[in-house]
């Protein structure tokens, strides 16, 4: 029975679901949704998800959301035994609050900052900008002396974060400033199975968006 993954290419937290169903080897069966044309505001579409967000992912009849929850599903009902989100208690609560830095905090305060701009035209705000960058702070301590997000290897944490990390490519933040970011950055790359594919190309998708919506 295939997994649905009903997904928009560009969106952050869709992204985070491809790379952790490659890391998984999982395989999705992807469902294009038009943002656009409303299409996630169809009832057939709330019945899956009446918060009508992506990414939504529909595995035998089974409705979930929130990128966060979704990943952490798959890895529970595929990943027996995966060091992508540990069992032993402390090494999972470990993964479990850099995920809910990464959606409450880093991403959240990301959001807050650059959407504005991009989708509804506002001035950079020099506060929303000093959040982030405190954000930034803290994610570089976390990586101090370490080689990923949770510990020495690679996790889901690593997989959410980088899908919001990767994203301020889009804007002016300029996160390589900070030491063990770059590094860690550089490192998930080249270890998260098939990045390019499950990130690299959305995330393209999402600068061109950006691009002309700052043109608008
Ligand atoms: N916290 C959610 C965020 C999901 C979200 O806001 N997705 C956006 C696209 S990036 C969306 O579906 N927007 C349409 C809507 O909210 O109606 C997650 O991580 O899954």
């Amino acid at each position: 029975m295939p997994v649905d993954l009903y997904y928009v290419p560009g969106s952050a937290p869709c992204r985070t679901v491809l790379l952790a169903a490659k890391a998984l080897n999982v395989d999705l069966n992807l469902k294009l949704v038009d943002l656009h044309h409303g299409e996630h505001l169809k009832p057939e579409y709330l019945k899956l998800n009446p918060q009508h967000t992506v990414p939504t992912l529909v595995d035998d009849g089974f409705s979930i959301w929130e990128s966060r929850a979704i990943i952490t599903y798959l890895a529970n009902k595929y990943g027996k035994g995966s060091s992508l989100y540990p069992e032993e208690p402390k090494a999972r609560a470990m993964v479990d609050q850099r995920l809910y830095f990464d959606i409450g905090t880093l991403y959240q305060r990301f959001s807050d900052y650059f959407y504005p701009q991009v989708f509804g035209g506002a001035p950079a705000d020099k506060e929303k900008l000093a959040k982030v960058e405190d954000a930034l702070k803290l994610l570089d301590l976390f990586l101090e002396g370490q080689k990923f997000a949770a510990g020495p290897s690679l996790t889901l944490a690593d997989l959410s974060l980088v899908a919001s990390v990767s994203s301020m490519e889009a804007s002016d933040i300029n996160f390589t400033k900070y030491n063990n970011i770059k590094r860690w950055y550089e490192t998930v790359q080249r270890t998260a199975p098939s990045y390019e594919e499950a990130n690299g190309k959305g995330l393209q998708a999402f600068k061109e968006l950006v691009k002309n919506m700052m043109k608008k």
